[in-house]
């Protein structure tokens, strides 16, 4: 099977990486399901990389729908140690304006536990860390690559991940700016805690693309402006991703790859055969 030790998920306006020298497709089913798309596998930088579009090619999944257990199981198989997602986010405060990109340091969940969020369940149980929901050492290389590539990047801010697909209401905007929230999104959740639980490096690189909706000098949101914003960005955003990857090599390590070390509560003699199968690709080396 293919294999590569970096992963791509692009977000809106992201479906393809044109800069993957021999690409491959390649698609994978999964326990959990079907992942958004076939991957992409080619060579970027002199590194393996998989790529694949968190809404499907030609945008076919909302947020609430994509299929991030299957998706991060896939990256899982094929290898991947640091998974680089990029995705458009709306701005909470002034001074990240639309165009700017942003290494978020912090998750608020506002989804409404409709998606599926663990691997472990039915017969076996684990609590991983999430304090720190993003990998420091992934997040480190992106805002340096996001500085080589000439972008605008702040570093840090808690990126409020809410259900969607609606947009927000002003109050609900209000609220989080109280609450002193930087970004909102719709996807990081529950990709980033799979990703920990799959001992997968995990960071986001968040284009703004808008200030929501409480701007009072700002228009609301749309759909139009955020894919506006985002093609004047994108081959900014392929060059940020370009140049961080050539910084990701085999010595790369994060805390995330022990991440189940201590985190697996169920003695493994009483966890099912098929449990047991299923989560191999994940958890295998813990109790075998
Ligand atoms: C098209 S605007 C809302 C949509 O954009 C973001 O997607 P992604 O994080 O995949 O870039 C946001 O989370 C919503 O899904
Ligand atoms: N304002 C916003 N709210 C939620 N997700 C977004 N993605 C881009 N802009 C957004």
């Amino acid at each position: 099977m293919s294999s590569a030790m970096i992963g791509v998920i692009g977000g809106s306006g992201l479906y393809a990486m044109p800069d993957l020298k021999n690409p491959e497709e390649v698609r994978l089913t999964t326990p959990f399901g079907d992942p958004s798309d076939a991957f992409i596998i080619g060579e970027l930088e002199g590194r393996r990389v998989a790529f694949l579009p968190r809404h499907g090619r030609g945008h076919r999944l909302n947020p609430s729908e994509v299929p991030a257990r299957a998706n991060i199981y896939a990256f899982k198989l094929l290898g991947v140690r640091a998974l680089i997602s990029v995705s458009a986010v709306g701005s909470l405060r002034e001074d990240y304006a639309p165009g700017h990109a942003v290494i978020p340091d912090q998750i608020f969940d506002r989804t409404k536990g409709i998606r599926p969020a663990t691997f472990f369940e039915g017969g076996v149980v684990a609590h991983v860390g999430f304090d720190r929901p993003f990998c420091p050492n992934l997040s480190n290389i992106l805002l340096h690559a996001a500085q080589a590539a000439g972008a605008v990047v702040h570093q840090g801010g808690t990126l409020v991940v809410m259900e969607g697909p609606q947009f927000s209401t002003k109050a609900e905007s209000e609220e989080n700016r109280r609450r002193g929230h930087s970004l909102i999104g719709m996807t990081a959740l529950p990709e980033a805690k799979l990703a920990r639980e799959a001992e997968i490096a995990y960071a986001t690189l968040a284009m703004v693309t808008d200030y929501d909706v409480w701007h009072p000098e700002h228009d609301a949101v749309t759909v139009e402006q955020v894919i506006r914003v985002l093609n004047a960005n994108v081959a900014l955003s392929q060059q940020i991703v370009r140049l961080a990857v050539a910084q990701i090599d085999e010595n790369f390590t994060s805390p995330a790859h022990d991440a189940l070390r201590h985190a697996i509560i169920t003695h493994p003699d009483y966890i099912p055969a098929a449990v047991k199968e299923r989560l191999a690709p994940i958890a295998g080396r813990y109790w075998s």
